[in-house]
Parts: C-alpha cells; sequence; structure tokens
C-alpha cells in the first residue's frame, strides 16, 4: 500500500516507550527541567535495570511529531535514553534534529553499541557496565576513542567489587583525563554513603552522582 500523507516514511520513525517533562536527575546536566525521549527496546539486560517497562512495546513515532511534543514542554534540555536508544539506528537522526533546533542534548547510552556517529554536539552520557551488572562483556572499550571532553562515563555500581573493578579501569584508561566519571550507586543495591566514602578514601577524581528523581519520585516511570 502507498503510504498516505498521514503515513510518515519508516525512515522518519522511530519506536517510542514515552516522552515526559521532568527534573533530571542524573549526570552534568543534574536539576534541570528537561523533556526526556526514552526509545523503546534493548538488546542488553542489566540485573538491575531500572527501566525494564522500555524492552518492549512502545509506538511508532513520526520524527516530527516527537520534536514537535517535545517543544511543546518548553525546556531547554533534552535527554535522549531507552531502553537502549542507539539500538534505532535512527536515532542519529533524530539526536541531529534536536541540535539543529538549539536544545542542550544529552544521550544515555549504554556503551555496548558503537557512539562514534554520534552528532559531537550531543553530550554522551556513556555507562560502562560494571561485573554485577551481568553485562560487562558487552563494554565496546572502543568507544572510549570516542569520547569528548563533554561527555560523561558513568559507572553503576552494585557491590564493593563493583567499586574496585571501576576504580581500575578508570586508572587503566585514564578515562578521567577523557571526560568526567560519574559513579553511581544501584538504587537499594549499596548503600549511597558508603560509596562516597569509597571515593573520598581512595581520593578518586570521579564524580559520586545520586538519581535525583528516584529521590523526588521514588521509582515511579515517567518521572
Ligand atoms: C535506563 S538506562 C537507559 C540508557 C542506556 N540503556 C544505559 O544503560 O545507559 C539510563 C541510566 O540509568 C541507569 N540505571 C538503570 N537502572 C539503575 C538502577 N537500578 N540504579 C541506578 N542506575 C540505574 C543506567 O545504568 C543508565 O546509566
Ligand atoms: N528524572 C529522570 N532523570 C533521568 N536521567 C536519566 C534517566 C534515564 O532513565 O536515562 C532519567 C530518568 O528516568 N528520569
Ligand atoms: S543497557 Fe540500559 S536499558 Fe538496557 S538493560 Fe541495561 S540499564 Fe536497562
Ligand atoms: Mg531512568
Amino acid at each position: 500500500m502507498a503510504p498516505t500523507t498521514s503515513t510518515p516514511a519508516v525512515a522518519e520513525r522511530l519506536r517510542i516507550t514515552e516522552i515526559f517533562h521532568s527534573i533530571q536527575g542524573e549526570a552534568d546536566a543534574i536539576g534541570w527541567r528537561t523533556v526526556f525521549v526514552r526509545l523503546t527496546g534493548c538488546p542488553l539486560r542489566c540485573v538491575w535495570c531500572d527501566t525494564e517497562y522500555s524492552f518492549y512495546g512502545g509506538d511508532w513515532r513520526a520524527m516530527d511529531d516527537i520534536l514537535a511534543e517535545v517543544a511543546s514542554h518548553g525546556a531547554k534540555h533534552v535527554c535522549v535514553t531507552g531502553g537502549e536508544p542507539l539500538a534505532q539506528k535512527r536515532c542519529l537522526i533524530l539526536l541531529q534534529r534536536l541540535c539543529d533546533a538549539g536544545y542542550d542534548v544529552s544521550l544515555e547510552t549504554s556503551g555496548a553499541l558503537d557512539v562514534s556517529a554520534v552528532d559531537p554536539r550531543v553530550r554522551k552520557v556513556m555507562d560502562l557496565k560494571a561485573p554485577d551488572s551481568g553485562e560487562s562483556k558487552r563494554n565496546l572499550w572502543s568507544n572510549l576513542d570516542h569520547l569528548l571532553p563533554h561527555d560523561q562515563v558513568k559507572v553503576v555500581i552494585a557491590s564493593r567489587a563493583d567499586y574496585e573493578w571501576a576504580r581500575d579501569v578508570v586508572a587503566e584508561h585514564a578515562i578521567d583525563r577523557r571526560c568526567m566519571v560519574l559513579f553511581s550507586p544501584v538504587h537499594g543495591a549499596v548503600q549511597p554513603r558508603e560509596l562516597a566514602e569509597w571515593i573520598i578514601e581512595d581520593k578518586l577524581p570521579v564524580r559520586f552522582q545520586l538519581q535525583l528523581h528516584k529521590l523526588l519520585w521514588n521509582d515511579a516511570p515517567g518521572h
């Protein structure tokens, strides 16, 4: 069937779980009003993932509609996340269009997929998965070569073993000299104060973060 004017060409569509307006709860833009565009689907299954609801479902949305809904919230910051946003190749087009529209754009990505084609205007917030995630074999180490000074590497820490792995990886790859490094406790698995004290004790060149949105709204989706 020939596409009618109402059905966007496939190249223009993305599978979206939710678009919501909230306070940025993570990384360098923490505290700013932000519009989140959560893409559906992820090839990984981190054992502690707090967004399993984004693995399936979602709606096919036209790029223009996504841009219009983002604009309706009147926020400067936009965070493209998921699920794993880069699992949809057309996410690269969305990122470019958001940058062209003048937004301050961040991308939350697992670091398991190649980030080299991401628009350099985007602030990449790239996870390195520690062993207790169950997905540390998926870390694509070549991605470290594509980090820009405004990017951030985040390690989510679920135990002392994860902390020691992260501490050693940051030192071995001198990641703190490439960009900002964030250590973030797995909500409910390790005491935030413990992680903070480990960082102080070892005088690490990393930035401690707590998921601010969970303090404000618990683990509710869409916040
Ligand atoms: C839901 S993921 C989506 C983006 C991408 N798939 C990734 O893993 O980076 C967004 C961020 O939330 C973090 N995250 C997921 N579950 C978490 C949890 N239970 N505690 C702390 N951070 C968590 C991820 O590590 C990632 O940094
Ligand atoms: N408020 C809020 N801030 C966030 N920063 C990164 C998020 C994510 O799920 O990627 C997120 C989220 O889910 N909510
Ligand atoms: S990569 Fe991100 S979305 Fe996928 S399972 Fe891990 S934390 Fe969840
Ligand atoms: Mg989240």
